[in-house]
């Protein structure tokens, strides 16, 4: 992550749909759900569930609650797996390692905490770590999971709390601070990871609405100055249309429609987004 402003690396041509990039190419999607089907039991939450993310690119995932868009972030974390088909990112399986003949089989748990490295996650509810002062909530996870020096991660650690305007914060404990600033410090904790993308899950639902703007402002500043990938599930409609240069419509764990936050805000083709749009808006 910079703080300067970066030129948003775009693929030129969107690789065709059955393509699957070499693995670290920088052609082609940044990420691809391939048929990916989970299932708690009996319950299909998401059925056979293809769509891309480009490189750089800011996605909004929107639908009707029960839809499986927070699924969908917790495939990409790894915090949970896929029960059939695969997720690309980078040209590699991220819930799978090929064998030497080339066949897929699901990662184990080594393989799946170096995929996490490349993601970064906010929720809803902050999740810090309650004990720790801001400072090591977000130098805790570059030192332990990336190897670095403690000294390296304190000083990246303060310029990512000047970013989200915490620099004051730096010793104080999360509950010493309001909701929008613990979700700043999430935010910084995040992108101490330096992530190649950047997952966020409703994450001004837990806010007073008079916390809202900022934090949304921030990571509006984020996806305009940085280059990093951005999936959003959000109940914020003029974020998604500020920010994402695409939106994904999901129904019953399938995207029905995606489009420009234009084209799907301002004339959907199907009737369940203009059902779901005339709901939330
Ligand atoms: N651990 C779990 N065990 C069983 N069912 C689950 C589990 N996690 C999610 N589900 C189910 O999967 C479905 C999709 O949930 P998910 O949270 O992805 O939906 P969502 O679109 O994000 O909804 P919302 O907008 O309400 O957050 C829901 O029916 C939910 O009950």
């Amino acid at each position: 992550m910079a703080t300067e402003p970066l030129p948003l690396k775009k693929t030129a041509a969107p690789a065709p749909e059955d393509a699957v990039p070499a693995a670290g190419s920088t052609d082609g999607p940044l990420v691809r759900f391939d048929k990916v089907v989970k299932r708690y039991g009996d319950h299909v939450v998401l059925d056979q569930l293809d769509f891309t993310v480009d490189r750089g690119e800011h996605v909004t995932l929107i639908g009707p609650s029960g839809s499986g868009k927070t699924t969908i972030l917790r495939l990409l974390m790894t915090l949970e797996k896929v029960s059939d088909g695969v997720i690309w990112v980078n040209g590699s399986p991220l819930s799978h390692v090929r064998t030497p003949g080339g066949a897929l089989k699901p990662a184990g748990e080594k393989q799946l905490r170096e995929s996490r490295k490349k993601i970064g996650m906010v929720f809803q509810q902050f999740n810090l770590f309650p004990n720790m002062k801001v400072l090591q909530n977000i130098t805790e996870a570059p030192v332990s999971v990336l190897g670095k020096s403690r000294e390296e991660a304190e000083t990246r650690a303060r310029e990512l709390l000047e970013l989200v305007g915490l620099s004051d914060k730096v010793d104080a404990h999360p509950s010493q601070l309001s909701g929008g600033q613990q979700q700043r410090v999430a935010i910084a904790r995040a992108l101490a990871m330096e992530p190649e993308i950047l997952l966020l899950d409703e994450v001004t639902s837990a806010l007073d609405p008079e916390l809202v703007a900022g934090v949304l402002e921030l990571l509006g500043d984020i996806a305009r100055n940085t280059d990093i990938t951005m999936l959003c599930v959000t109940h914020e409609m003029n974020f998604a249309r500020d920010v994402s240069e695409k939106v994904l419509m999901f129904d019953a764990g399938r995207v029905v429609e995606s489009g420009t936050p234009e084209k799907i805000f301002s004339d959907p083709s199907h009737e369940r987004t203009r059902e779901f749009l005339n709901a939330v808006l």
